[in-house]
């Protein structure tokens, strides 16, 4: 089994390993949070928020592993192949608040395929942990290059920030787009060309 903590072993591996203790602390530490703002937290309805708000955290910033299922290209197959709209959930590494979109995937494929799901598994899995987006976008793009050696990989991040919406600059309806190339898709125009004409015909508002 291939995990991106193998692949990248310096990049910082949520959960923490021993998660039931690490919830209880965190429990502990939201209540202490929650209050020190003044929040109540002994009415009925705020009596778990605590935990609640601890477990909702631990889920956000859980990056789960999974098997990097791969195929041989038997058929030579060497045309784009583009995987569009998978989910972003991540969080905000200063303010630990939500930014959500999407991910549109795509790569020249070498001597193998690599499974579709498994996009969407690696978008979670770099997305679940304190995040800025320039840095989820080029990890997905530089993991896939590495990972699958294809003839080259885009990757293009849509995302809209809650921490400028909610709060801050309360700009509602800004979204952020970002960009990570490599190979062919980066250094041939016409690739990058083709890359980037067939995100935009994907690209709808978030
Ligand atoms: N480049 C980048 N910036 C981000 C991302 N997520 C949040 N930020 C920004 O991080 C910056 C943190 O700025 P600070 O001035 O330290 O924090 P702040 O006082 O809360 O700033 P305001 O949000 O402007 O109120 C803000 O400008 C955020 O918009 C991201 O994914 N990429
Ligand atoms: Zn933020």
């Amino acid at each position: 089994m291939t995990t991106l903590e193998t692949e990248f072993p310096d990049l910082r591996v949520m959960p923490s390993p021993d998660a039931e203790v690490g919830l209880e602390a965190a429990t502990r530490a939201a209540q202490d949070f929650l209050e020190a703002l003044g929040v109540d937290c002994e009415t009925p309805g705020t009596l778990d928020s605590p935990r609640r708000m601890a477990k909702a955290y631990a889920d956000l910033l859980s990056a789960p592993e999974f098997t990097m299922t791969t195929f041989p290209n038997d058929e030579g197959y060497q045309e784009l192949v583009l995987v569009s709209d998978l989910p972003v959930t991540s969080v905000c590494e200063h303010h630990l608040l939500p930014f959500t979109g999407v991910a549109h995937i795509g790569y020249l494929p070498g001597a193998r395929l690599l499974g579709l799901s498994k996009f969407a598994r690696a978008v979670e899995s770099f997305a679940r942990r304190p995040q800025v987006q320039e840095r989820l976008t080029s990890q997905l793009a530089h993991w896939l290059h590495e990972a699958l050696a294809p003839r080259g990989v885009g990757v293009i991040v849509e995302a809209s920030h809650s921490c400028m919406s909610l709060r801050g600059a309360t700009v509602s309806g800004s979204t952020t787009r970002t960009t990570a190339l490599t190979g062919a898709i980066h250094d041939h125009p016409a690739t990058r060309a083709e890359f980037l004409a067939a995100v935009a015909d994907r690209t709808r508002r978030i």
